[in-house]
């Protein structure tokens, strides 16, 4: 790291209240690169010395008081239950705990004021804990929250009333079982991406299997997620075209409700009714602790795995292309993303591809930048199936007028793909905001959504809005957008952020495509989805948590 280098390149202090809000690994950094410094500067009108003084960084430690309301006897039982070692009360372990990584919850704790603590944490180590804990709340009336990855980016963890919040990821990761006969596993809900993965991985070393295996599910916080998260928040990997979305690799379910435990069968198919554990997909912890899931895997045959990308002329050249290919029945690409003209324009900055031969070559052929858009992805599977997958990609993209841009974008991508997160404290250190939005669309509102969000944050001033659309359907896709402003203050960043909703849904976007509703957009979730259907939902609550303890407030139930 050059001594003159403006970011913070040192872990957060420890019990910080950055080592809560920092993403990920502590010793892990990306720093923005200098053409995107050069980017920043020119777009905000910064000079050098706006970079010299990294500004409230949380880097103060949290102080030990706290109040909490919760009575000493519940405490106290609670200790019983499950041994007073898995119980922590300190202040440092309730902000943690009841911390997700939205920018609000950033902002925030860097002014060291941390809204919505829980009052204890608990890490329970099996099932009959679990059980324990859920019987005292329920019992006493206390809330009940529960902890996986804790990437939630919908603030899934705030307690508004204080509470208990219980910890998966500390103990409850084991792989239960795994069935090569069948292709599926069975694992505790609080089992981390990496873990889960590297399990089925060495699956022929570990279970005796033939042949090593992949989860086939990705998404960007894949390291420090869980796999209960990813069922219950509707997750989508980066993979998802080809292998699906988390709720699709779902065969069964354990959970503990107030009401009793719910158990589903591990079946391929049933025509039994509506299937019990699909209320459970998305459920966001406000139905029941989950406490283990059976998933769907596949072969690992990362052997076979082919990269390509394309530059097209348009946005509207790169959409329609991608529709062919997903209405083509003729395989479908696993990493598959298309970038509008803003995004690849900062993309092509970020891989250096920027001034270089590439670009020349681009330009020389007439994609000009701010038109021009980038596309990427891989084809997986069996040998001769993704050779074929690549070359039928290939030739639709080619019949929209884009030029193959070899698989030099796809390995940049690959390598940023978990890091780039990191970015994101760098530049709230001076006070650059850089934050997303997503949600889902048919073919045929995409461009009415993407025109129509894209005008509402370009008309702020001095505001970069990148998208692009990476979990691919035959009926539609998703928009994923970026923006990236100077905004310092809590209230002006929550107008902007509410504003950006409603655009989305009076448009015609879904409320979320994959990053689940939360109590960030929990107060929307009447207009999603009507009256009627909420009030379905809460029956299901009350009918499984009748004292309403569970996640209150998630999915604004
Ligand atoms: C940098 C970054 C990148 C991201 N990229 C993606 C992406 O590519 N794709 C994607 O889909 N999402 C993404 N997300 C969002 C987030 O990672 C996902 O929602 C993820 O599935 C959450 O998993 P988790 O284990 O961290 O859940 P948590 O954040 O711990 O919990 C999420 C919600 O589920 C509840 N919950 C968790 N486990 C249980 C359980 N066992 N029982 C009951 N309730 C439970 C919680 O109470 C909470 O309401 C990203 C987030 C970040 C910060």
């Amino acid at each position: 790291m050059p001594s003159h280098s403006p970011w913070i390149h040192t872990p957060p202090p420890e019990k910080s209240f950055r080592s809560i809000f920092r993403w990920g690994d502590p010793n892990t950094f990306k720093h923005p690169n200098s053409r995107l410094h050069a980017m920043l500067k020119e777009t905000f009108g910064l000079g050098d010395r706006d970079f010299l003084t990294p500004r409230f960084t949380g880097e103060e430690r949290v102080s030990e008081t706290l109040p909490s309301t919760l009575p000493q006897a519940f405490i106290q039982a609670m200790e019983r239950a499950v041994g007073p070692e898995q119980v922590e009360r300190d202040a440092f372990s309730r902000i943690r705990y009841s911390t997700g990584k939205t920018t609000e919850e950033t902002l925030a704790l860097r002014h060291q004021r941390p809204e919505g603590v829980t009052d204890l944490v608990v890490h329970p180590r099996h099932k009959r804990d679990v059980q324990a804990i859920v019987s005292l709340c329920h019992e006493h009336r206390i809330p009940l929250s529960v902890y996986g990855g804790g990437s939630s980016v919908t603030l899934g963890h705030r307690m508004e009333k204080g509470g208990v919040t219980l910890v998966m990821a500390t103990h409850m990761n084991r792989v239960l079982s795994f069935n090569e006969e069948d292709h599926a596993v069975t694992v505790e809900a609080g089992i981390s991406g990496p873990d889960y993965e590297a399990a089925l991985n060495e699956a022929p070393k570990r279970f005796g299997a033939l042949r090593p295996y992949t989860c086939g599910h990705f998404p960007q916080s894949f390291e420090f997620s869980t796999v209960g998260g990813w069922i219950l928040t509707l997750g989508s990997g980066q993979a998802s075209s080809y292998y699906g979305d988390a709720a699709d690799l779902l065969l069964a379910v354990e959970v503990i409700t107030p009401r009793g435990v719910i158990v589903t069968q591990s079946v391929p198919a049933t025509a039994t009714g509506p299937k019990i554990q699909d209320i459970f997909k998305g459920s966001e912890g406000a139905f029941g602790v989950l406490i283990s899931v059976t998933l769907k895997i596949f072969r690992k045959m990362p052997e076979n795995t082919k990269r390509f990308s394309f530059i097209f002329p348009d946005w509207k050249k790169a959409v329609a292309a991608s529709r062919e290919i997903t209405q083509a029945q003729c395989g479908m690409p696993a990493v598959f993303r298309i970038s509008d003209a803003e995004e690849t324009d900062v993309a092509l900055k970020l891989y250096g591809v920027e001034g270089g031969p590439l670009d020349s070559l681009m330009r020389f052929s007439g994609y000009r930048p701010m038109e021009r858009c980038l596309a990427l992805g891989t084809a997986e599977g069996e040998a001769g199936f993704s050779r074929n997958v690549a070359k039928n990609v290939r030739n639709i993209a080619k019949k929209f007028g884009a030029m193959g841009l070899t698989s030099y974008p796809v390995h940049k991508w690959e390598h940023g793909r978990y890091l780039d997160p990191y970015m994101r404290e760098d530049l709230l250190d001076f006070g650059i905001i850089i934050d997303t939005l997503e949600t889902g669309v048919t073919w045929s509102a995409l461009h009415r959504v993407h025109d129509s969000v894209r005008a509402f944050i370009k008309a702020r001033p001095q505001t970069i809005c990148m998208t692009h659309a990476s979990h691919f359907y035959p009926q539609g896709t998703n928009l994923y957008f970026i923006f990236i402003a100077r905004m310092e203050d809590l209230d002006s960043y929550r107008a902007f952020h509410r504003k950006i909703i409603e655009r989305i849904l009076h448009a015609g976007g879904t409320l979320s495509h994959h990053h689940g509703v939360g109590r960030m957009m929990g107060p929307f979730m009447v207009k999603q989805l009507g009256e009627e259907n909420m009030e379905l939902l809460r029956a299901v609550k009350r009918h499984l948590d009748p004292h309403g303890i569970l996640g209150p407030g998630v999915m604004g139930l």
